[in-house]
């Protein structure tokens, strides 16, 4: 298993550069006979937080979740199987990479996405992931907006995508900065 961190830092166009304290991992595939095996979460990759929840979602191709802002907790999301295209935009105005928007595709590989840093995915083929949470899901901590504004300067390569209510009802990303800027 490798730490990405740097490699990302250096990686060039072959992937994009990320926000600062996003981290990706690629799982490192052990296969055999029988098929593969990978080590998903170790405590020691991050030894400045502890993940205190863990969810699985499975998602139907075309559908898309977000774009959303954790205020307080950290994600630890893993591609387990299908394709997904991740969207992810700094807010936080001490971050080196604050503004920065980018689209990352993550074929088995795990992304651990700091709270400031708003994010969503489209899940382009239908498949399943499982993410940690360094807080219990609160509703109050999961800030939303619109996926498609064009403020938000986001590509998800998504045409008219499966969305929550709650997403499809989302405000635009001038109201969740002010309501991230005014917390
Ligand atoms: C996230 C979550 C949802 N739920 C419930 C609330 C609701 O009834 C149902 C679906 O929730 P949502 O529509 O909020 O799920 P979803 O839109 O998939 O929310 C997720 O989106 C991605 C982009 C993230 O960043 C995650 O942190 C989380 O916000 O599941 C829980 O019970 N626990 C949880 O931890």
């Amino acid at each position: 298993m490798r730490n990405d961190l740097e490699v990302l830092e250096t990686q060039g166009p072959e992937r994009p550069r990320a926000p600062e304290g996003v981290v990706v991992r690629e799982l490192e595939l052990h296969r055999d006979a029988r098929g593969d095996l990978a080590e998903l979460y170790r405590q020691d990759w991050f030894p400045d937080i502890s993940l205190v929840q863990w969810n699985v979602s499975r998602c139907l191709s075309n559908s898309l979740r977000g774009v959303h802002l954790h205020l307080l907790h950290s994600d630890f999301l893993t591609v387990l199987s299908g394709q997904f295209v991740f969207g992810l935009r700094d807010l936080r105005p001490s971050s080196p990479t604050c503004g920065l928007s980018v689209s990352l595709e993550l074929p088995n590989a795990s992304i651990l996405i700091p709270p400031g840093v708003a994010h969503g995915f489209h899940c382009v083929a239908e498949g399943t992931l499982v993410y940690g949470l360094t807080h219990p899901w609160d509703i109050a901590d999961d800030l939303a907006c619109r996926w498609d504004d064009p403020e938000l300067g986001i590509d998800f390569t998504a045409t008219d995508p499966i969305l929550s209510p709650r997403d499809a009802a989302a405000g635009s990303f001038e109201a969740m900065l002010a309501q991230y800027q005014g917390r």
